[in-house]
């Protein structure tokens, strides 16, 4: 549906976006990582249409931006850094303005600002005027106003940006919510809001792309993490020594949990989850105590840490 391919963009002597490339499918949910100044806003604003890149090309089912900008204009819906916004309008009056200058035709203007209002909960707030409403409820019409023409891509930058926790999280839902209709590409420098609704995390870099994977994937660690009361030369005989049914390569103890209880071990496994039934069973067989079993999850934020800190462009 989206195919990025080589996107460059320089400002001057700055090259901020680096020959970026990537595809992204019907439905998929992508966040757009990165510390501040690495490149989100100046690729989206390229996606949107409203820069044009200095080298490379995009193509929106098909269409090449470059030569058919408002058809694919028209399928997308963008919400941009500090959404600009009239405070003296009410919001309803500010949609419908959204909403002409959108090209939605006037017969179903009244009934798609009643579907962007109630899709982002905006119904109390419909006729205050934007000065006074909080700045959640500010970046709810922002989203609102990018839903008018039942777009079928989504481009939110920094959708949660300056928003206290209570509002952090009412966005949230409400991105959980718009992920089911559209495919939705969301900027980001937290964390938690990727893990929350991506399936699928691009990391950037000084306008590089150095990571582009499913979060599923991300995520998985290869090592199962064991609860035991035993000697590590005993776990490690028990459970390495029978590698072939269990996939366990190795098995490390833990040194923060030294003394008398129970330890943990961490057995390095290409498929935790699947080794967990079997090392459970092996355990049992042993007459053995199991404290606990489990998969170990990396997340995010050391991955982040990790690949920020890695020096080399990482091809995926
Ligand atoms: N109009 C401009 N003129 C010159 N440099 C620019 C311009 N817009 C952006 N830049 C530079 O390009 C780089 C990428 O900026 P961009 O806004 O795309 O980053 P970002 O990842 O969105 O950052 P943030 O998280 O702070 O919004 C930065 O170094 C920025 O200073």
């Amino acid at each position: 549906m989206i195919e990025v391919e080589n996107l460059t963009r320089t400002y001057g002597d700055l090259t901020a976006v680096d020959r970026v490339s990537f595809e992204i499918g019907h439905g998929e949910i992508v966040g757009l990582l990165g510390h501040n100044g690495a490149g989100k806003t100046t690729i989206m604003k390229m996606l949107t249409g409203f820069l044009e890149p200095s080298d490379g090309e995009i193509r929106v089912d098909g269409l090449d931006l470059a030569t058919r900008r408002r058809e694919v204009q028209r399928r997308i819906g963008y919400l941009p850094e500090n959404c600009p916004l009239y405070p003296e309008m009410a919001v309803i009056d500010y949609l419908d303005h959204r909403a002409a200058l959108q090209g939605v035709p006037p017969a179903q203007r009244a009934a798609a600002i009643r579907d962007a209002i109630a899709r982002t909960a905006l119904e109390a707030k419909a006729r205050e005027p934007i000065a006074t409403l909080s700045r959640g409820y500010r970046q709810r019409v922002g989203v609102a106003q990018a839903l008018l023409h039942a777009p079928a891509i989504l481009i939110l930058d920094e959708p949660t940006n300056g928003l206290d926790p209570s509002q952090i999280h009412q966005m949230r839902a409400l991105l959980e919510d718009l992920a089911g209709n559209a495919t939705l590409i969301i900027s980001t420098h937290i964390l938690s809001e990727v893990e929350a609704v991506c399936d699928r995390v691009l990391i950037l870099r000084a306008g590089r792309l150095v990571l582009d994977q499913p979060l599923a994937e991300l995520r998985a660690g290869d090592r199962l993490l064991v609860m035991l009361d035993r000697p590590p030369d005993e776990v490690a005989a028990r459970l390495v020594g029978l590698a072939a049914a269990t996939g366990v390569t190795a098995c490390t103890p833990l040194g923060e949990d030294s003394g008398p209880g129970p330890r943990r071990y961490a057995l390095t496994t290409a498929d935790p989850d699947a080794a967990a039934p079997r090392v459970a069973r092996r355990i049992a067989e042993a007459g053995w105590s199991l404290y606990g079993l489990w998969s170990e999850r990396r997340d995010l934020d050391s991955l982040f840490r990790e690949v920020n800190a890695r020096e080399e462009v990482e091809h995926v």
